[in-house]
C-alpha cells in the first residue's frame, strides 16, 4: 500500500485534478456495472423458470412495481436498459482508457524531461563519477518501465473502485455470501504477499541486468575497432550470450510468478464456489434464485480480486526502476550547477584570466592535491599554452578555467571578477571548446556547423571554415557544405574532422577558444593547417591550448609548464627552451628524439 501511495503521489503531483476526474469516472463505471447486476433480479423472476421469492433477497423489493407489468412489455424494457447500460459503460471505459493513456504518456514525458534536464544541469563532478551507460539506461529503459507503473496504479485504482462498489451491492443482495467471498479473498491476498516480495526482487534483478546490458554493449560498440582488430569477437559474444540468457531466465521467472499466483486464485475460485453451493443447498436449503446470485456475484467479484493481485505484482516489479529514476533526479538536484531561468549574455573578456593560489583534488578524502598552489595570469587576446608530462594536471587546470572543476582553495578571476555559480554560464557562452576527439553528428557539414549558430549564412560558414583552414577540402567534397559526413564524421580524416570542429568553434565568435590536445593525433600536414588557423585567430580572441606536440604552440605568447600539479615554468616559448635544466627543455628534447 505504501508503494501505491508513493506512485499515486507522483501521478497526483503531475496530473492534479485530472486524476480525480478519472477516478470519478471509474466510480461511474463501477456503479453502472452494479446496476447491471441488480437488473438480474427482475430478469431471473421474468424467466419464470425459477420460483422467484423476492422477499428472500434484499433489494429485490425495488422491482416489485414490475410485478403488474405484463412480461411481453417488461422483458424488452429490462433487456433494453441492460444493453444501454452495457454500451454506456463500455463507452465510458473507452474514454477513461484514453484519458489514462494521456496521463501515463504525459507522466512519461514529464519524467523524461525532468530527468534529462537534471542531468544536463549537473556539475562536471557528477559526470566524472558516473558511468555514462547508467545514465543512458535510466533515460531509455528505466523511465519507460517506471511510467508503466502509472498504468498499473491507474488500473489498480479502477479495479479497486469498481470492486468496492460491487462489494456494497453484493453485500445488499447477499450479505453472507459476500462476506464469505471477501474473507476468502483477504486470506488469499495475505497468503500471496510472498508473490509481491518476489516481484520486487525480480524487478531489482531486471534493473541490474538492464544496467549491465546497456553498459556492456555501449562499451563494446564504442570499442568496436579494438574488438575487431584484436579478434575479441568470440569473448564478447560469450558475454552477450550469458547476459541475454540471464535476461531470458528473469522474464520466464516473472511470468511463472504471475501465472502461479493467478492459478491460486482460479483454483481457489472453483473450490470456493463448489463449497459454497454445497453448503447453501445442504445446510441453508437455499433457493435456486439465490444460488444463481451466488454464481453471478462470485464470477464478477472474484476476477476483480485476482486483477488487484496482478496489478500489485506489476507495480512491485517496476518499483526499483521508479526508485532509480527518483534517486538520479535527487542526485542531480544536489549536483545542480546553475539554474537556467534567465537570458544570460556571453561575457566579454577584455583584460585577463587569473588563477590565484588554487588547490584542487578530485577526492577530498585523499591527502594529495591534483593541483597545488597554482598561480598565473592569462592575458586577453593572447595565446597561452599549457604543457607538461602526461598526468601533470593540464586538463584539470583548463577544466577549472572553464568552471567545470571548482578550486578547493584559491580562486579563478575573470577581468577581476571571481568565477562563481552566478557568472559561470555567462563564461561558458563566451567560450568554444575543441576536444582531442571532436564530436560531429551524422549529418551534413552545414548542419554540424549550424548547430552552434542556426541562423549562420553561407558566408558566415565559409568564413569560419577559412579561419579553420578547412575551406579548401570542404570545397572539394562531392556536395560541398551539404555532404553527409557519416557517424561521428567517419567519412572525414582525423585532421579534417578536427578542422570542421574548429570552424564550428570559431563560428560562435567566442571570446575564449580552448583547444584540448587538438593536434596530438594529427599528421604534420594537418597540424600545420591548425597552426595556420591559430595564427589567423591570434589577437581576435583569447586562446588556451593544451598541447602534447610542442611544435603546435611554437608561436604562443605564453607557455605554462606543469609538473605533478604545480607550475614549474612560465614564459615565452624561446625563453623556456633555453633553460636547459628544466622540464620544458626536457620535453622538447624528447620530442626531437622521437621525430623521424
Ligand atoms: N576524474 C578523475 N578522478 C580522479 N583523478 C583524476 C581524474 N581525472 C584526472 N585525474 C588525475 O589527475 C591527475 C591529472 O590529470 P590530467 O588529466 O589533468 O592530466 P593531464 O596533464 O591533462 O594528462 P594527459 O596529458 O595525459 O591528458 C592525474 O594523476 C589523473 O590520474
Amino acid at each position: 500500500m505504501k508503494q501505491i501511495m508513493f506512485f499515486l503521489k507522483q501521478i497526483h503531483s503531475f496530473a492534479g485534478r485530472v486524476l480525480y476526474v478519472n477516478l470519478a469516472a471509474m466510480m461511474a463505471i463501477g456503479l453502472l456495472e452494479g446496476v447491471a447486476v441488480l437488473l438480474l433480479i427482475p430478469l431471473i423472476g421474468l424467466t419464470g423458470i425459477i420460483d422467484f421469492d423476492s422477499s428472500s433477497i434484499p433489494l429485490a423489493g425495488i422491482f416489485s412495481f414490475m410485478d403488474d407489468v405484463p412480461v411481453h412489455i417488461s422483458l424488452p424494457v429490462i433487456l433494453s436498459v441492460f444493453v444501454i447500460l452495457a454500451i454506456t459503460q463500455n463507452l465510458l471505459y473507452q474514454k477513461i482508457t484514453i484519458r489514462n493513456t494521456i496521463i501515463q504518456q504525459g507522466f512519461l514525458r514529464h519524467l523524461r524531461n525532468k530527468t534529462y534536464n537534471g542531468i544536463l544541469h549537473s556539475k562536471w563532478h557528477f559526470f566524472i563519477n558516473k558511468r555514462k551507460s547508467d545514465l543512458v539506461n535510466i533515460l531509455t529503459s528505466e523511465v519507460v518501465r517506471a511510467s508503466s507503473g502509472t498504468q498499473s496504479v491507474l488500473q489498480f485504482m479502477s479495479s479497486l473502485i469498481t470492486t468496492m462498489i460491487q462489494i456494497v451491492l453484493a453485500l445488499l443482495l447477499a450479505p453472507t455470501i459476500t462476506i464469505f467471498i471477501l474473507l476468502c479473498g483477504g486470506v488469499l491476498v495475505l497468503f500471496n504477499r510472498k508473490f509481491l516480495k518476489r516481484s520486487l526482487e525480480l524487478g531489482m534483478r531486471n534493473y541490474e541486468l538492464g544496467k549491465r546490458y546497456i553498459g556492456g554493449i555501449t562499451d563494446q560498440i564504442n570499442g568496436i575497432k579494438d574488438i575487431k582488430s584484436n579478434s575479441l569477437e568470440r569473448s564478447r559474444l560469450d558475454w552477450y550470450a550469458d547476459i541475454t540468457h540471464e535476461m531470458q531466465r528473469e522474464q520466464v521467472e516473472y511470468m511463472k510468478l504471475r501465472t502461479t499466483s493467478q492459478v491460486y486464485y482460479k483454483a481457489a475460485s472453483a473450490i470456493l464456489i463448489a463449497a459454497f453451493i454445497y453448503i447453501a443447498l445442504m445446510m441453508f436449503n437455499a433457493q435456486l434464485a439465490q444460488l444463481m446470485l451466488i454464481i453471478v456475484i462470485f464470477s464478477r467479484l472474484w476476477p476483480r480480486v485476482a486483477g488487484i493481485q496482478a496489478s500489485l505484482e506489476q507495480i512491485a516489479t517496476v518499483l526499483p526502476a521508479f526508485k532509480a529514476v527518483q534517486a538520479l533526479q535527487q542526485e542531480c538536484r544536489v549536483q545542480e550547477e546553475f539554474v537556467e531561468n534567465q537570458q544570460i549574455d556571453p561575457m566579454q573578456l577584455n583584460h585577463q584570466i587569473e588563477c590565484k593560489g588554487v588547490y584542487f583534488r578530485y577526492n577530498q578524502q585523499e591527502p594529495d592535491y591534483t593541483l597545488e598552489n597554482v598561480d598565473f595570469t592569462v592575458p586577453a587576446y593572447k595565446m597561452t599554452a599549457f604543457v607538461g608530462r602526461s598526468g601533470a594536471g593540464k586538463s584539470t587546470l583548463v577544466d577549472l578555467l572553464m568552471g567545470l572543476n571548482h578550486p578547493e582553495k584559491g580562486e579563478v578571476l575573470l577581468d577581476g571578477k571571481v568565477l562563481t555559480k552566478q557568472n559561470v554560464l555567462s563564461l561558458r557562452r563566451a567560450m568554444s571548446y575543441v576536444p582531442q576527439d571532436p564530436f560531429l553528428f551524422n549529418t551534413t557539414v552545414r548542419e554540424n556547423l549550424q548547430l552552434v549558430k542556426p541562423d549562420a549564412t553561407d558566408e558566415d560558414l565559409w568564413e569560419a571554415l577559412q579561419f579553420a583552414s578547412a575551406d579548401s577540402f570542404v570545397e572539394k567534397l562531392p556536395q560541398g557544405l551539404d555532404t553527409l559526413i557519416g557517424d561521428r564524421g567517419i567519412k572525414l580524416s582525423g585532421g579534417e574532422r578536427q578542422r570542421v570542429v574548429l570552424a564550428r568553434a570559431i563560428l560562435r565568435k567566442p571570446s575564449i577558444l580552448v583547444l584540448d590536445e587538438a593536434t596530438s593525433s594529427l599528421d604534420t600536414e594537418s597540424e600545420a593547417h591548425i597552426q595556420e588557423a591559430l595564427e589567423r585567430l591570434k589577437g581576435k580572441m583569447t586562446i588556451l591550448v593544451i598541447a602534447h606536440r610542442l611544435s603546435t604552440i611554437r608561436n604562443s605568447d605564453q607557455v605554462i609548464v606543469l609538473d605533478e600539479g604545480k607550475i614549474v615554468q612560465k614564459g615565452g616559448f624561446k625563453q623556456l627552451a633555453q633553460d636547459k635544466s628544466k622540464v620544458f627543455n626536457h620535453l622538447l628534447k624528447k620530442q626531437v628524439e622521437i621525430a623521424p
